[in-house]
């Protein structure tokens, strides 16, 4: 299937102490207002700190959990509205899941072959529709000719293709790939991310994976970096950006936050397409004169 969009409006996301405590005492805001738009056939990286959401985020689009306020769009799907069962049978189809150390995804003592098998049962059952030939999926990750190796025999980067062999089976159009080249070295991680090129060109898929790695982020062409819970900043083509968020707010980058005292006040200009904060007010004296963030209109 072609590659799905997805949606996110002021998504929050609260891990509760305690169903039944007080709401508030001892829970953790993990999301705390995500506005993020992908379009279908897109390729997006979530990058970001250790604690920031990362994690929480790509489990919402995943439908493995739901968000406690906010919206969550799949194609034509809105996931806070799905139920379980839609949800389980979306995640066996048109959303491949790739979860954090490739072992987790595969069965160890069985072929590349039956691992596929298994992956594409369900969606047969399910979706009626055709799927493709597990040979096929294997070329699209670097693995052809090696459906009959078990998973044991494989070294980490061809596992983790394997992996994604797995996450593609069903044919999904989003596919989310949680810290795929964590564990490998540079020569690995190529092979994974040039497999995850060849699904996206060649199926027109979706593709969202989470990472700690800035060069990949780079090089899947948009990096969009999570900060406390909240969309912090983007990177397309080489060039950072400040987001504007759903509710008016824009993060400035840390390393110039950190110049500025809470309490700053900033006048905002803008002209010819230029916008600038300049530091002034009552905070002036603690402040650079001036404070220059230039995006484009
Ligand atoms: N199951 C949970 N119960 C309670 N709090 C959680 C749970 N999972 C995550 N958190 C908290 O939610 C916040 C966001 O965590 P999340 O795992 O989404 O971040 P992350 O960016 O993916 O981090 P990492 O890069 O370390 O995986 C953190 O404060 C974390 O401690």
């Amino acid at each position: 299937m072609s590659g799905l969009a997805v949606a996110c409006r002021r998504v929050v996301h609260i891990y509760r102490a305690s169903e039944a405590g007080a709401a508030g005492a001892g829970d953790i805001v993990a999301l705390a207002g995500v506005d993020l738009s992908i379009s279908p056939g897109e390729m997006l990286a979530l990058v970001g700190p250790s604690g920031s959401g990362k994690s929480t985020l790509i489990s919402l689009l995943a439908g493995l959990m739901r968000p406690s306020a906010g919206r969550v769009n799949i194609g034509t799907y809105d996931m806070g509205k799905l139920s379980d069962s839609e949800i389980s049978r979306l995640r066996g189809t048109e959303i491949g899941v790739v979860l954090q150390g490739a072992a987790r995804n595969l069965l160890p003592y069985a072929d590349l072959h039956r691992n596929i098998w298994l992956a594409q049962r369900r969606a047969a059952r399910t979706s009626g529709i055709q799927l493709d030939d597990p040979d096929r999926i294997l070329d699209l990750v670097g693995l052809g000719g090696r459906g009959r190796a078990k998973v044991g025999e494989l070294a980490p980067g061809a596992r983790q293709r394997a992996a994604l062999a797995v996450g593609i089976a069903a044919g999904p159009g989003l596919l989310l790939v949680d810290e795929p080249t964590s564990q490998l070295d540079t020569h690995g991680r190529d092979e994974v991310l040039g497999a995850l090129e060849t699904v996206n060109t060649e199926r027109g898929t979706t593709i969202v994976v989470v990472t700690h790695d800035a060069e990949v982020g780079a090089r899947l062409g948009r990096a969009v970096t999570i900060r406390d819970g909240r969309v912090g900043a983007e990177g397309r083509d080489g060039q950072d950006f400040a987001v504007v968020a759903g509710d008016g707010t824009v993060q400035l980058p840390p390393e110039v936050l950190g110049m500025y005292p809470p309490g700053t006040l900033f006048t905002v200009d803008h002209e010819d397409g230029t916008v600038s904060l300049v530091a002034g007010g009552a905070h002036a004296a603690l402040a650079p004169p001036h404070a220059s963030g230039v995006v484009p209109d």
